[in-house]
């Protein structure tokens, strides 16, 4: 459906954009993940022809869209703060679209068809309610968008946004206003919604857990690039390079006989405990543990039947905290460096014995303190090998 191909995109001497490719499906949803200032802002306006291209191409449904406007690409946007009309009522707003006539076609339409008639006021009516009931603000239709809270205010602005089916849309940063219990509820909601109504997005967003629920396919932006590109498991289990792992969360890396010891342990673990699945074959999705892609694939030859690194492996061993867990009955020791309190569990630092500094997780409401001498089982789950 959308083709991006090498595209560059200049500001004088800032390359923000370097020769950026993706490939979009119908349907799919595709997050654009990457720091503060990596450009992909840039690169969704780029898409919807905000931005002009210094080289590359943007194709959707086979045609180059050079000489497409804006307006005829049939995409909608979406962005942080929603940016709804403060002098309509939320029916207003979600029904905008709707009022214009419609050029470049939806979702169900090919791109080059002529403007269309917008609807009569009662079909519009009922598109409005039907949308406002998808987005799960039925009846809000009278209210001033004054009145709304954020979390509804996006809701309206993404009632709006599907309004008139786009073919894709573009989505930058939609839940990053909210606070985080809210953004976390309205991300489950907003991937229940594209999935219900088919449609395709593109997302950019700087936070891993956002992009994680809401895309099937993931992006790594860095510097204008994009680092990695493939299905949302696929990246979260197996991150390409040591900085798309730090910004998917993984935090502790190992190499040489400290991971060979960490992962031998996991092993241990792992056999000791039949019921849990084997390390080289999970794949399931978690919502926060990776798992560890060894020799099952074929792609590891150097990781051992045992689950271990075999010497003479320089691979680096990432880490997510989650990998660690303070547990006596746990086949690793340390000391505990310190310790805090996350959301529903303790973040521990640990200096484990024979293999040095990591990140570990302890029971929600343990006490621990700097100084004691803990247990660490290893997990395979939360574990990766980078290339
Ligand atoms: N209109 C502009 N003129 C000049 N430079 C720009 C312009 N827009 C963006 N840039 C620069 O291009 C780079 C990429 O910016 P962009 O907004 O795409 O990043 P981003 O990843 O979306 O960041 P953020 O998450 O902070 O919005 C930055 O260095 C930025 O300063």
């Amino acid at each position: 459906m959308l083709s991006v191909d090498a595209v560059t995109v200049r500001f004088g001497d800032t390359v923000a954009v370097d020769a950026a490719s993706l490939d979009l499906r119908h349907g799919q949803v595709l997050a654009v993940l990457g720091p503060s200032g990596c450009g992909k802002s840039t690169l969704l306006r780029a898409i919807a022809g905000l931005e002009e291209l210094a080289a590359g191409s943007v194709r959707a449904e086979g045609r180059d869209l050079r000489d497409v406007p804006t307006h005829r690409r049939g995409f909608a946007l979406m962005f942080q703060d929603g940016q709804l009309f403060r002098h309509l009522d939320v029916a207003g707003n979600v029904g905008y679209p709707l009022r214009l006539p419609r050029h470049g076609g939806s979702v169900r339409e090919p791109l080059s068809q002529p403007a269309r008639e917008p609807l009569s006021q009662p079909a519009r009516a009922d598109r409005v309610q039907e949308l406002l009931e998808t987005v799960g603000l039925p009846g809000y239709g009278s209210r001033e968008v004054s009145t709304l809270s954020g979390g509804e205010q996006q809701r309206v602005a993404l009632a709006r946004a599907l309004a008139a089916e786009p073919r894709l849309l573009l989505l930058d940063e939609p839940l990053s206003a909210l606070d985080r219990s809210l953004r976390e509820r309205l991300a489950g909601d907003l991937r229940g919604i594209l999935t219900a109504t088919g449609t395709t997005a593109l997302l950019v967003t700087h936070d891993h857990d956002e992009a994680f629920t809401l895309a099937d396919r993931m992006a790594l932006m860095f510097d204008g690039r994009i680092a990695q590109e493939g299905p949302t498991e696929e990246v979260w289990a197996a991150p390409a390079t040591r900085e798309v792992a730090e910004f998917i969360g993984f935090g502790t890396f190992l190499e040489a006989e400290p991971a060979r010891r960490v992962m031998a342990a996991a092993a241990q673990a792992s056999n000791a405990t039949p019921m849990r699945p084997d390390v080289r074959d999970v794949s399931a999705r978690t919502s926060h543990g990776a798992h560890l892609v060894a020799s099952g694939s074929g792609s590891s030859p150097t990781v051992g039947h045992d689950g271990a690194l075999l010497p003479g492996d320089e691979r680096v061993l990432a880490l997510r905290r989650s990998a660690l867990r303070v547990d006596p009955a746990g086949s690793l020791e340390g000391t505990v460096v310190a310790a805090g309190a996350v959301s529903d569990a303790v973040r521990v630092e640990l200096d484990l014995d024979g293999i040095g500094a990591v990140e570990a997780l302890g029971d929600q409401g343990s006490t621990l303190r700097p100084g004691d001498r803990v247990r660490v089982r290893a997990d395979g789950a939360g574990m990766a090998l980078l290339p």
